[in-house]
């Protein structure tokens, strides 16, 4: 079994309503994100790949022109603006067209934050 995956980065504005440092979480503030896609799988002996990077580079712009520098609290289908939203919406967005997609992981540097979304069907 092999994980390939592609990073991308994205810079992105939000509002969050927390019970704690909820003032300064309401205002219109922004992050710098990176996420990691990854796909699972055998490599298909005559072309060597799980799937080509260049596949999922094509379908990871699309994800990636919704979300850099925009306000998040306004994209369609997102809701509040985690980053447990964000790797869920990134796998919607993705699994259409990448079947062998795995896992959509969420990274914050700055603060250290990742969060990891592996599908519905990973939770049963
Ligand atoms: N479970 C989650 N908890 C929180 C999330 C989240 O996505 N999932 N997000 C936030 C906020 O985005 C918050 O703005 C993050 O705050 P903080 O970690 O303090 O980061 P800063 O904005 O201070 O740091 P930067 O380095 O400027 O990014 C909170 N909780
Ligand atoms: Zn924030």
């Amino acid at each position: 079994m092999f994980e390939l995956s592609k990073q991308f980065r994205f810079e992105a504005a939000h509002t969050l309503n927390r019970m704690i440092e909820a003032e300064s979480s309401r205002r219109i503030h922004g992050h710098s994100y990176r996420a990691e896609v990854a796909v699972r799988g055998r490599p298909d002996p005559a072309t060597g790949m799980i799937v080509d990077l260049g596949l999922l580079e094509r379908a990871i712009a699309e994800a990636r022109e919704a979300l850099d520098h925009r306000f998040l609290d306004e994209v369609e289908d997102l809701g509040p603006a985690t980053m447990e939203n964000l790797s869920r919406w990134i796998w919607d967005r993705l699994r259409p067209s990448v079947a062998s997609l795995t896992r959509v992981t969420v990274y914050r540097d700055s603060s250290g934050d990742a969060c990891s979304y592996w599908g519905d069907a990973a939770a049963a």
